[in-house]
């Protein structure tokens, strides 16, 4: 399926599932020799990063934990900047290495917040791995180290990602095509 059509849009594959896979196995490898021996402790972003996710942790050869969090500020294809309260962490940080799984840095707020608010928890240190990051819309300064793919600012489905709540289970990913 090269196109699809989700409510009023249409969309055309930009990356197939294999490119995503083989670039998830890199950042996996990246992980697993910078993070041996700090057991760290995976918080899932819900809901976008549970494809993702899955895909990675098969990947993750090293001792670790998971778990996950949820919030949200996006609607529709702009960002809100409403951020929303962070939901669902219950495991105690204190002196954890901590690493944050993102379907997508956009904006970088939703991120932003995420840091603010693990960061009073005292971890031993917090990373970043998002699948996509879109570099030309980032409005603040974040380090993300664990990057799978760069993407120009058009919106995008599938893998995870929505559109007003449909599209999250296309194993693709999809660029909406401007009529
Ligand atoms: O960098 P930003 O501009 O803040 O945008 C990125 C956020 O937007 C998406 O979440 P969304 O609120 O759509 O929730 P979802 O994961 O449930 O789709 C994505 O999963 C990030 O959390
Ligand atoms: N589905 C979706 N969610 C986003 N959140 C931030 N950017 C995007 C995007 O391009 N697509």
């Amino acid at each position: 399926m090269d196109t699809i059509q989700i409510k009023d849009k249409k969309f055309t594959v930009s990356i197939k599932e294999q490119d995503i896979l083989k670039e998830v196995a890199r950042v996996a490898n990246e992980i697993n020799c910078n993070l041996a021996g700090k057991n760290p402790l995976f918080l899932s972003v819900l809901n976008g990063s549970f494809m993702f996710t899955a895909d990675l942790m098969k990947r993750i050869t090293i001792p670790c934990e998971i778990s996950f969090v949820k919030l949200a500020s996006y609607q529709g294809v702009s960002s809100t900047g409403v951020i929303k309260e962070v939901i669902g962490i219950t495991e105690d940080l204190t002196d954890r290495t901590v690493v944050i799984v993102e379907d997508i840095v956009d904006t970088g707020l939703t991120m932003q917040r995420l840091l603010e608010t693990l960061g009073t928890r005292n971890p031993k240190e917090i990373h970043i791995a998002s699948l996509l990051v879109k570099p030309d819309k980032l409005k603040v300064d974040l380090n993300i180290e664990y990057v799978a793919m760069e993407i120009p600012n058009d919106f995008i489905v599938g893998y995870g990602l929505d559109y007003d709540g449909f599209g999250r289970n296309y194993p693709d990913i999809y660029t909406v095509v401007e009529e």
